[in-house]
């Protein structure tokens, strides 16, 4: 008897490579390629996101190196995502007297960066979901990191806490803390392994000088761009315009905090770079930042797909603001309360008005000049690479 039950077991097993025999993070990994993340109109983003949102958390540990505090939570399919918590309230404005390089995180940023890169056509953004964690269920009991265990503490009103070990505020004065247990939280789908997929960290040429005095290059030098034009990686295929695209991003978002960006280095130079580490976006809606436009100011560069894209966001059809809070309305986590605040998805339209200005003074400064280089970049013939089926 037990023998024919096994014979058919075995014949019903499918050993092929079918991509449904896969968990939905191992087919993100899989489908990862030189152009982009995941691709458009991903069959797969569905079942994703979904588990993420979620599957049971069986391991929640410390994640080592960058500043503030974050963990790499495990699931039981093997899948693992990077959680960073809600540190203040969504609506809070970033005090005008902090620096950029102080400021905090916010979790809502994380996830409403995807969905703007993915409205932005760019899809440079690991996939990010909103989750109400369970801090004793699915940290504190569960956490094997005993440096992270010895943190958690119950606070004057019975709220549990914890801060674990960090650079910076990572102490009981910046507690993060839930209620009484609930706290809100974005999952990032980690990349594949650095030992499976090595990464190279780039630095911004417009890098900002991350001190109260110093200005950076870019701030004085006036022919700026030139120079990057013609350094590589700038001077070769479609880096320079990448870098423009990740400019576009950060200014409507209002992020300052872009030091670094990473590729894969199994791509070389020719590949998209990886838009990682939004959490101090989206931390001031009443005022915009023009410095982190600058890039494009400059170099007067942008690439066509995006430019038609952003053209297409500004129309009232397709406003940006209308796309992302319809977007975005598909986070669970906007059951407990809109991601980004009216005012946030206002001074989106506001910048995305911004940007279009300054492409057009870029080409109205052109014809002056008489030709010279162009300012939109013809992207066509990657575009086609990234559908063809060796991209
Ligand atoms: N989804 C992800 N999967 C795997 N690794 C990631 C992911 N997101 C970020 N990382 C890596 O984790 C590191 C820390 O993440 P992040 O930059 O968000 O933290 P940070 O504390 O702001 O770091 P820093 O202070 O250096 O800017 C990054 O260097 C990046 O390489
Ligand atoms: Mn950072």
């Amino acid at each position: 008897m037990w023998v024919s039950a096994s014979q058919e077991a075995y014949e019903d097993v499918q050993w092929t490579s079918s991509s449904n025999t896969h968990p939905p993070w191992l087919r993100f990994h899989l489908g990862i390629s030189r152009w982009q993340l995941y691709p458009h109109r991903d069959p797969n983003m569905e079942a994703l996101t979904q588990q993420l949102a979620t599957q049971r958390i069986v391991s929640a540990v410390q994640k080592s190196g960058g500043t503030q505090l974050k963990l790499v939570m495990s699931f039981p399919n093997y899948g693992q995502a990077l959680f960073k918590p809600m540190k203040q309230e969504r609506d809070d404005e970033t005090n005008y007297n902090l620096y950029y390089f102080s400021d905090f995180e916010r979790h809502n940023a994380e996830i409403a960066a995807f969905h703007l890169d993915r409205i932005l056509g760019y899809r440079r953004v690991p996939p990010v979901v909103g989750r109400l964690v369970d801090v004793v269920k699915e940290i504190k009991d569960i956490t094997t990191d005993r440096k992270l265990a010895r943190t958690f503490f119950t606070s004057p009103v019975g709220n549990l806490c914890f801060y674990g070990q960090c650079t910076y505020y990572c102490s009981t004065e910046h507690a993060l803390c839930g209620r009484p247990t609930n706290l809100e939280a974005s999952l990032a789908v980690m990349l594949p392994d650095l030992s499976l997929a090595t990464r190279r960290s780039w630095r911004s040429p417009w890098r900002r000088s991350y001190s109260r005095s110093k200005l950076a290059k870019w701030e004085t030098e006036s022919d700026y761009c030139s120079t990057v034009k013609k350094t590589p990686p700038y001077n070769k295929g479609t880096r320079l315009v990448d870098f423009i695209d990740m400019v576009i991003l950060d200014f409507l978002m209002s992020n300052m905090d872009r030091h670094h960006y990473e590729t894969f280095e199994k791509f070389a130079n020719n590949t998209f770079m990886l838009h990682l580490d939004n959490g101090r976006a989206f931390g001031r809606h009443s005022k915009d930042e023009p410095s982190i436009l600058a890039p494009l100011e400059q170099c007067c560069r942008i690439r066509r797909s995006t430019w038609l894209r952003l053209r297409l966001l500004s129309l009232p059809q397709y406003r940006l603001s209308d796309v992302m809070r319809a977007s975005l309305s598909q986070d669970p986590l906007h059951s407990v309360a809109p991601l980004l605040s009216e005012p946030h998805l206002a001074a989106l339209d506001r910048r995305l008005k911004t940007v279009l200005e300054t492409v057009s003074r870029c080409q109205k400064q052109q014809s002056q000049d008489g030709g010279g280089d162009e300012v939109i970049f013809d992207d066509s013939a990657y575009l086609k690479d990234m559908v063809s089926p060796a991209g």
